[in-house]
């Protein structure tokens, strides 16, 4: 098969996107004053200057066992996460994320395109303090509505070592080391950002507190714009660079096109998207109106974002797909347009349920120089797809792998979706047969 060296930067620039942002914030030092307690209301300084042991240690008392999600369920199991947390009915912290201009910093790092624009909100989650022997192993942060797209940790800089953020997402691994970033900081908090599908772990904090606020990103209503309130501050220390953009995607993805090795006569290009997305654990059409899968455009980040884009600024139609996948060995993967519930599809035969009563075309893996026969174009209901990023489990819509998440599974579950997009022959890649 001919190389196609264009396509092989497409998927390197769809790769390099970053899910994660984070750095050092100066900050005035009320914003590091905590008051927690109903009864007896207590007051301390989270900052390794200004608070003794004993106060910190007795604000881990204060605590109760983080609990964690274990698909539906929220479980209590110190073998998964060993640390405190404390409700937000129960404390007051001084820090405020939008005047500071935090939020900004991070959306306006972690955003691209029209998003880096868009209203977002963050609501705080959950105080946590990590004392000694700590940790939370591999997760994602549970939905908790469509909405949420990120979460944000903000660590405070009271003294700690170890206590690592380890974020992976697909084959990349990045480490957040918070007590090397503050150390030796009295007004600095240590922030990272990151998209809520990323997996990521806290390893064990070997002495000190790690105390930390958590926040969950939400997007605000899509026709606003965020208001800016930040000040550019030059105490401000971002370690990730800028996202990839649909400028960027585009200019490659206009290159492969022109390369007469890629589906010379036009067909169906496959991407499997690099993010999960939240959708309801179930609807109804009747009462729902919308199908989930319509959603999606409006909740596209990262490189999934800036490849849409890119694709309709080309004059491409890119479409979100599921890929539904029966279940049984030998059935060719059917690609939906629409969000179906499996447990809705009759088990006897879901490949005909599929195509006949959800709009589904039975998708058929082809290589990158396919060429279709008359009788592809013929046969209405299958589809030749090449995928040029791999499309696979992660993809499918009955997705039953078990989920660790920082709550139990109550709305919302991340699938994966992928993008298609149909191009005509080389030369007029926007002629697409209907
Ligand atoms: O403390 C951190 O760095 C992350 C905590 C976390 O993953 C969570 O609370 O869900
Ligand atoms: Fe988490």
């Amino acid at each position: 098969m001919t190389a196609i060296p264009a396509l092989d930067r497409l998927r390197e620039t769809l790769a390099q996107s970053l899910p994660y942002c984070g750095g050092t914030f100066e900050l005035p030092s009320d914003s590091f004053e905590l008051y927690y307690g109903k009864e007896n209301a207590k007051f301390v300084h989270l900052s390794s200057a200004a608070s003794s042991h004993e106060a910190l240690d007795a604000l881990q008392s204060a605590c109760e066992p983080a609990a964690f999600g274990r698909n539906t369920e929220t479980v209590l199991d110190e073998t998964y996460r060993k640390a405190g947390k404390m409700d937000t009915s129960e404390f007051v912290v001084r820090l405020d994320v939008v005047k500071s201009g935090l939020l900004d910093i991070v959306c306006s790092s972690l955003l691209s395109g029209d998003k880096s624009r868009r209203s977002v909100r963050a609501e705080l989650y959950k105080l946590n303090v990590y004392g000694e022997g700590a940790f939370f192993k591999s997760h994602t942060d549970t939905p908790t509505s469509g909405t949420m797209f990120g979460s944000l940790v903000v660590v405070f800089p009271t003294s700690h070592v170890g206590g690592n953020l380890i974020l992976r997402h697909h084959e990349h691994e990045w480490t957040f080391d918070s007590a090397k970033l503050l150390a030796g900081t009295a007004n600095h908090v240590a922030y990272a950002a990151f998209f809520s599908d990323v997996e990521h772990e806290v390893t064990t904090v070997t002495s000190g507190h790690r105390i930390t606020i958590t926040y969950n990103r939400y997007w605000g209503n899509s026709e606003t714009d965020r208001e800016v309130t930040g000040t550019q501050s030059n105490s401000l220390n971002i370690l990730q660079p800028l996202n990839v953009n649909a400028t960027g995607v585009g200019r490659v993805l206009a290159e492969a096109l022109e390369d007469k090795a890629l589906l010379p006569e036009g067909g169906t290009l496959g991407f499997g998207l690099r993010h999960a997305y939240p959708f309801p654990r179930t609807w109804d059409m009747a009462v729902d109106k919308k199908d989930p899968l319509a959603a999606l455009p409006a909740l596209l980040k990262g490189s999934d974002l800036a490849l849409f884009d890119a694709c309709e600024a080309l004059g491409l139609k890119p479409q979100l797909k599921f890929l539904g996948d029966t279940g049984e060995k030998d059935d060719e993967p059917i690609l939906l347009d629409r969000a179906i519930q499996i447990s809705d599809v009759e088990v006897y035969d879901r490949v005909d349920e599929m195509v006949t009563y959800h709009n589904g075309v039975i998708m058929e893996e082809v290589d990158a120089d396919f060429r279709p026969s008359s009788a592809d174009i013929a046969i209405g209901n299958r589809r030749p797809v090449y995928w040029v990023t791999e499309v696979g489990k992660m993809n499918t819509l009955a997705s039953t792998y078990i989920h660790y998440g920082n709550q139990g599974v109550l709305s919302h579950l991340y699938m994966t979706a992928c993008l298609t997009v149909d191009v005509g022959p080389v030369g007029d890649r926007k002629a697409v047969r209907d």
